[in-house]
């Protein structure tokens, strides 16, 4: 869908922004490009609609060079988001999600119905509409950003560090909302940030950078975890890249086993089969406090069992069905068992997997697009 070729951007003042980057996102998948501060992120991100123009080199979108188009118009067909969302003060939330439809001459009626529409797929209520974004929390306006650049329906939405001002928990929930939206809508996103958990949490292909604006690296979560490029990448990738392959993998991948009985710790169920907690028969009483469980379900990620295994009192992993009904339990030793053995596979499957192949390039160095 989108295609960099061999593309430069130096600015007036001296600064290389992005060295010769060739680069491919494919069509209906979440590219992040990370990096640290001034690595070239933003700018590659604002090349694409032309905000910001090449020096060299060119850029396709579904087959055509942007800048052979007017670029007000690429601007409209292509979804932009930022970090503080940029929403129009004076304007209610439902004016400014219809401002890319009226811009394109929907009409006033349509646009709005649309931008209705809009505020229930994002995830707020319809009340919302009629207020103004300084009525809204961080992680409301970001959603209103979002139908924003959803408006006019284009296929391609560029995401400019677009959670980066919200708290944790909005912004998994915000993390979330977006995996679900492109599994509905299937738009070729590419999203900005610093933060390498939200880069392997969503997505399909992460391009890293490093200053100078060089293009170190570019692979699916897992390759790049387990076969990183260079020491820069290790390093950027931190201390804890192998426990984070482990947040890519199903707890569903291993099979449960039923509670234990008759043992030292007993599973105490409620009704409904929930699990309530752990009882420790060997208490001098018999009849110990109840020690807190967590249940996980089989979408959970293997980082997340590994974490329960080792807090749990006896190293068993609680499992539940979507409902919170107990389906079984799963050790310590088979959650390390897997956890060792996912490092390898991940490689083994880089290993066999071709690399894609460099772009043909039709270009010579100091071309001008
Ligand atoms: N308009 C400009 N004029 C001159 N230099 C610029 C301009 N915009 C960006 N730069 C420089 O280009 C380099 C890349 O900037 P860019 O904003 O693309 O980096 P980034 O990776 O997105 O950084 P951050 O994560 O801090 O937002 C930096 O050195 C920056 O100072």
């Amino acid at each position: 869908m989108i295609e960099f070729r061999a593309v430069h951007k130096r600015f007036p003042n001296g600064t290389t922004a992005v060295h010769d980057l060739t680069l491919s996102m494919p069509a209906g998948g979440i590219t992040v490009l990370v990096g640290s501060s001034g690595c070239g992120k933003t700018t590659t991100l604002r090349m694409i609609n032309r905000m910001v123009e090449p020096t060299s080199g060119t850029i396709h979108v579904d087959g055509r060079d942007v800048c052979s188009q007017d670029a007000a118009l690429l601007r409209r067909s292509i979804g932009y988001v930022i970090q503080q969302s940029g929403l129009f003060p004076h304007r209610t939330v439902l004016d400014n999600i219809a401002t890319v439809p009226l811009l394109l001459g929907w009409g006033r009626r349509r646009a709005r119905a649309r931008a209705a529409g809009l505020l229930e797929t994002v995830g707020l209520p319809p009340d919302a509409g009629r207020r103004y974004p300084h009525q809204l929390s961080g992680g409301q306006q970001q959603r209103v950003g979002v139908a924003r650049a959803l408006a006019a329906d284009p296929p391609v939405l560029l995401m400019d560090e677009p959670f980066g001002a919200v708290d944790p928990v909005v912004r998994t929930q915000l993390q979330d909302e977006l995996l679900r939206l492109q599994r509905d809508l299937g738009k070729t996103v590419v999203f900005v940030t610093h933060d390498i958990d939200e880069a392997v949490r969503l997505g399909d292909r992460i391009a890293v950078f490093r200053t100078g604006g060089h293009l170190v690296q570019c692979a699916a979560p897992a390759e790049l975890l387990a076969r990183p490029a260079d020491p820069f990448v290790a390093d950027f990738l931190g201390a804890e890249r192998a426990l984070m392959l482990l947040s890519l993998i199903p707890l569903g991948d291993l099979p449960g086993a039923p509670a234990p009985e008759g043992g030292r710790w007993e599973l105490v169920l409620g009704p409904g089969r929930r699990p309530e907690g752990w009882r420790d028969r060997s208490a001098a009483d018999g009849d110990g406090a109840l020690l807190p469980v967590r249940p996980l379900r089989d979408g959970d990620s293997l980082l997340s069992a590994l974490n329960e295994s080792v807090g749990s009192p006896c190293g068993l992993v609680v499992r539940v069905d979507a409902g919170g009904a107990l389906t079984g339990v799963t050790s310590r030793e088979e959650i390390h068992e897997r956890a060792g053995s996912a490092h390898a596979s991940a490689a083994l499957a880089a290993d066999a997997c071709p690399r894609a192949a460099p772009l043909p390039l039709d270009h010579t160095p100091g071309d001008t697009a």
